[in-house]
């Protein structure tokens, strides 16, 4: 045994003294191959390829796996939403091995989807494992159920179960928010429906003080990170507010732009519409998540105004009986029944919010009063920047004087901006009809004090 570095030294060959040998070594190999290739014809050289390969598989422990189910046929249940998750999920992934797709265009859906048919699979890999989907469907009598089988390695079962279907569901909500089409929904006797909602307002383009903008824009956000928070005070997730103003300041306008802000839905709720308190429960119930739940000019619905009269007699002075109380409609809101429905915003509006009954505008259930004002001249730039697409104007001296001296709604202005796209042209029309306006008022005045 040697026992010095010396010692070793002598013992362990130089690598200059390997060098010959591993040449020689190489060499032979190589000599090796080229002789097995010219003495085994091509046919058993394959044929010994594929025995040594089959050896070496059935020597390795063979994997085994497990099948998840997506199944829609699940007894008293609704549609398994999983079915439509992965429907979008798989439609990027779909490839040249498919064949045969399918394809469609959907209403709310921009571009045409793609589809497996009955009987096809899709292999996906997740963190590199490898995840086979296979679609198909059970005939029955009324038509059959659509099913998916996910199958993956037995060993990869709770990472597919508790990360990869995450990711699944957390790709179908990043594609869908990016193509979600708003809608807005009214009701009828089938219950909701739709068409698109195309409204253009946004923030940016509403006639307001920056400030009051700002207050709404903070409270929005505040309600969209806060889910957890809602859910540690044990209220449901949902925000209330009350906007109030003469017609044409843009109430609808600010929901509009709430809408496009959030990425809500607008469900529009029209009382009248509403025969009784099972049936405002049913629309409340059924009106989706990510929703703004709008009941326009609530001082106009009859009875809500006056919670001792709509409570009691149960029928307004046109004699359009309603058979829900003012009580039913505030426990929709804020009651037991509100916790039924997440993320949810609620929106009432009003040109008199004097005559509401308090009941309704007490703190917790309109958690914000925006008061829509009369047109100011912060808010008429932004009026001109809209229609006219301009900053600055020799006018607007003139205007802003007869604005900051009347009141004259948002709507009335933009009336007069629409008149024509030169903005001489336009700004006069706003100039003459103030003029007038002022000349109106300036009379009435006189005679008041005759
Ligand atoms: N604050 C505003 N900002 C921008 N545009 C406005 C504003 N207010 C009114 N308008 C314009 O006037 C039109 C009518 O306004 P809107 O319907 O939003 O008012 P409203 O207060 O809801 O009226 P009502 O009480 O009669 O329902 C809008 O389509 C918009 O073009």
């Amino acid at each position: 045994m040697p026992t010095s570095v010396m010692e070793y030294a002598r013992v362990i060959p130089s690598v200059s003294s390997l060098l010959p040998l591993y040449a020689s070594f190489s060499t032979s190999l190589m000599l090796l191959r080229n002789a097995y290739h010219e003495l085994v014809p091509e046919k058993l050289e394959s044929f010994l390829t594929s025995k040594l390969e089959n050896y070496f598989r059935r020597t390795r422990s063979k994997p085994s796996y497990d099948t998840f189910v997506i199944d829609d046929s699940w007894e008293g249940q609704h549609r398994n939403k999983l079915i439509d998750i992965s429907i979008f999920y798989l439609s990027t992934k779909i490839g040249h091995k498919n064949k045969t797709i399918k394809i469609g265009k959907f209403k709310g859906r921009k571009g045409i989807m793609a589809g497996l048919v009955n009987g096809e699979e899709i292999v996906d890999i997740y963190e590199g494992i490898e995840i086979t989907w296979y679609f198909d469907c059970r005939k029955d009598e009324d038509g059959g159920d659509e099913y998916f089988e996910l199958s993956f390695e037995d060993k990869y079962r709770e990472k597919v179960f508790n990360e990869y279907l995450d990711h699944v569901i957390r790709t179908y909500k990043a594609m869908t928010k990016e193509k979600r089409v708003l809608r807005i929904y009214s009701r009828d006797c089938n219950g909701w429906d739709w068409i698109e909602f195309q409204h253009a307002a946004t923030f940016d383009t509403l006639a307001m003080d920056y400030e009051l903008k700002r207050a709404i824009t903070d409270d929005l956000d505040r309600f969209l990170a806060r889910k957890d928070y809602y859910k540690k005070i044990c209220r449901a997730w949902k925000r209330g507010y009350l906007l109030y103003g003469p017609p044409g300041t843009g109430k609808s306008s600010l929901i509009a732009a709430m809408a496009n802000y959030l990425n809500y839905n607008v469900y529009n709720l029209e009382l009248a519409n509403i025969s009784s308190e099972s049936d405002l429960k049913s629309a409340m119930l059924h009106a989706g998540r990510k929703s703004i739940i709008v009941i326009e000019d609530i001082d106009c619905n009859s009875g809500v105004h006056d919670r001792s009269k709509s409570d009691n007699s149960e029928s307004d002075n046109s004699n359009n009986v309603r058979q829900f109380t003012l009580s039913a409609l505030l426990n929709c809101i804020d009651g037991l029944w509100s916790s039924c429905a997440e993320e949810r915003i609620i929106a009432f509006t009003t040109n008199h919010k004097e005559v509401l009954d308090p009941a309704l505008l007490r703190p917790g259930r309109m958690d914000m009063h925006i008061h829509m004002s009369y047109c100011t001249t912060e808010g008429f730039r932004v009026l001109v920047s809209n229609y006219l697409d301009i900053k600055d104007h020799p006018l607007f001296e003139e205007i802003d004087g007869l604005i900051r001296s009347m009141e004259v709604t948002p709507a009335s202005l933009a009336e007069e901006l629409m008149k024509s796209d030169v903005a001489d042209v336009a700004l006069g029309e706003v100039l003459n009809f103030l003029k007038q306006k002022r000349m109106e008022k300036d009379k009435i005045d006189e005679e008041k004090l005759c």
